[in-house]
């Protein structure tokens, strides 16, 4: 099978740091690929190049098979890749449905919405209302809600939705769930299940091992700016996880990246 996404030998440096050192990376169609490691190992820069955040140094990136140059997230958002940043890129005084859209609104047909620019604001509010029902977050009863007024978990609900609205072929999840409690966690965790059964494939870059466990179905641990081993969560164990990250345990020469 074909990757969906894949970099190959990707390189980005800062100063002297080196925050990609060479790094493969594979997402399968369809997989939710949870991204690992410590603080620092170079995670974030790896989804930032191939996602057009960094201009990588060096290595390419390709989509479906064929090359991308992206060079801004705009790139890769027209070409289908949606990224959720830990801190989510919202306006907490806009709406739901405005929050959505933001970026990408709808003009009204003819005239108005060709010279005039005007909004189609029951269009945008009618696909944002269907958007977040496909993904069972009615109990946002309101989507003319400021954003300001949802709680954590809907707010990442919400963000998750609007990048399952337009991600037509990978979403890209920082942290999903670094900033939520217990209960809103367990709804964005069963929200990312059910954007994965639609059959778009998830990056999640996460420090929550348990979550990380439960969700994914291959495990990319990073270490030193790029890919140690690419583990099945079934077959190994959090501990074994952790070890690799921390540098504790090494990979056989089978285990290897
Ligand atoms: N814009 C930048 N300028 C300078 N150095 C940077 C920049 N972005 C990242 N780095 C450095 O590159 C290295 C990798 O950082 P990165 O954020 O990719 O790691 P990470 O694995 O995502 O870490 P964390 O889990 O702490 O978020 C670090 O040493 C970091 O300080």
């Amino acid at each position: 099978m074909q990757p969906i996404l894949k970099g190959t030998g990707l390189v980005k440096r800062y100063g002297k740091v080196t925050a990609l050192d060479n790094c493969d990376f594979e997402l399968m169609p369809g997989e939710i690929l949870a991204v690992i490691g410590d603080n620092g190992a170079g995670k974030s820069t790896l989804i930032k190049a191939v996602s057009g955040a960094v201009v990588p140094d060096a290595g390419t990136v390709e989509l479906e098979g064929k090359p991308v140059h992206f060079q801004s997230p705009i790139d890769a958002r027209a070409a289908g890749i949606e990224t959720v940043y830990q801190t989510l890129a919202m306006s907490p005084a806009l709406s739901i449905a405005d929050n959505m859209f933001m970026g990408r609104e709808i003009r009204q047909q003819g005239l108005m919405g060709q010279l005039f620019r005007r909004l189609d604001k029951a269009e945008m509010q009618r696909i944002a209302r269907e958007k977040l029902n496909d993904l069972g977050l009615m109990t946002i009863q309101n989507i003319n809600q400021a954003v300001e007024t949802l709680s954590g978990g809907q707010r990442q609900g919400v963000a998750v939705a609007r990048a399952a609205a337009f991600g037509s072929k990978v979403i890209i999840l920082d942290e999903p769930t670094a900033a939520l409690g217990v209960k809103e966690s367990r709804k964005v965790l069963e929200l990312i299940l059910d954007v994965r059964s639609r059959g778009i494939p998830i990056i999640l870059i996460s420090h929550n091992m348990p979550h990380v466990f439960e969700l994914a179905d291959r495990i990319h641990v990073h270490r030193l700016g790029k890919r140690l081993c690419v583990i099945d969560p079934k077959d190994y164990t959090m501990a074994d996880a952790v070890a690799f990250m921390t540098g504790a345990k090494e990979p056989t020469a089978a285990e290897a990246a």
